[in-house]
């Protein structure tokens, strides 16, 4: 990403309960909007229901932007347990924000709990992918926002995040590699720690 870019990794996310409720016959006008200025006949047989088609994938597409960690981290459980808790080949679906087209991949997830041993659900990993996932992205961003706000909520010893995605924008215009793949990761607390990191690296690496 270039300096100039508009959308930094570092710009301020809006919270879910600051965005207005999807607008889905918004989403729609532009959609058929979009299929004039390609020069498309939105009104042909096949194209007819593809602004409605678009509106309600979208919504699906960037409903994270109206979820909250919180609301997905919500079973913790204090079974005492003090090691590492490691979810790996997570898959991803999310939407580079500059081109609006597809990122996909996996995240591997893991945390060591807090002395008291606080832990989530393993499923709830998955959906705090998802909820980061489902939104404009930038692949670092998602990285990081994973890794925070297992920090912030579980309050854990050490968290690790690494995300592995193939960009279309990569693959089907511009540049056109395809089959190439990003990695970004982020390290928080004792996983900084070289022996415990490179165990979690190795298990994530490990078939
Ligand atoms: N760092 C980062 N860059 C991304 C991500 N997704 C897309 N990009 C890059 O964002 C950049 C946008 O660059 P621009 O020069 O503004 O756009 P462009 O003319 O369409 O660039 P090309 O893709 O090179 O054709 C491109 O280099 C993309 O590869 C991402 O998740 N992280
Ligand atoms: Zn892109």
């Amino acid at each position: 990403m270039t300096d100039g870019s508009p959308h930094p990794v570092s710009t301020p996310v809006r919270r879910a309960a600051d965005i207005p409720p999807y607008d889905a016959a918004r989403a729609e006008a532009a959609v058929r909007e979009l299929l004039l200025a390609v020069g498309e006949d939105p009104e042909r047989e096949g194209l007819r229901e593809t602004p409605a088609r678009v509106a309600r994938a979208y919504r699906e597409i960037f409903a994270g932007l109206r979820q909250e960690a919180e609301d997905v981290l919500t079973t913790t459980f204090d079974l005492g347990h003090e090691e590492m808790v490691l979810v790996k080949d997570i898959e991803v679906y999310s939407t580079c924000e500059h081109h609006l087209v597809p990122f996909h991949g996996v995240a591997h997830v893991g945390y060591i709990p807090n002395v008291d041993g606080r832990i989530t659900g393993l499923s709830k990993l998955a959906r705090l992918v998802e909820v980061y996932a489902r939104r404009p992205q930038v692949q670092e961003r998602m990285t990081t926002q994973i890794a925070d706000s297992l920090v912030e909520i579980l309050e854990p010893r050490g968290v690790l995040v690494v995300v592995q995605c193939e960009h279309l924008c990569m693959s089907m215009r511009g540049v056109r590699k395809p089959g190439s793949r990003t990695i970004t990761s982020a390290v928080r607390g004792v996983m900084r720690d070289g022996a415990t990191r490179a165990e979690a690296m190795s298990l994530i690496l490990g078939k």
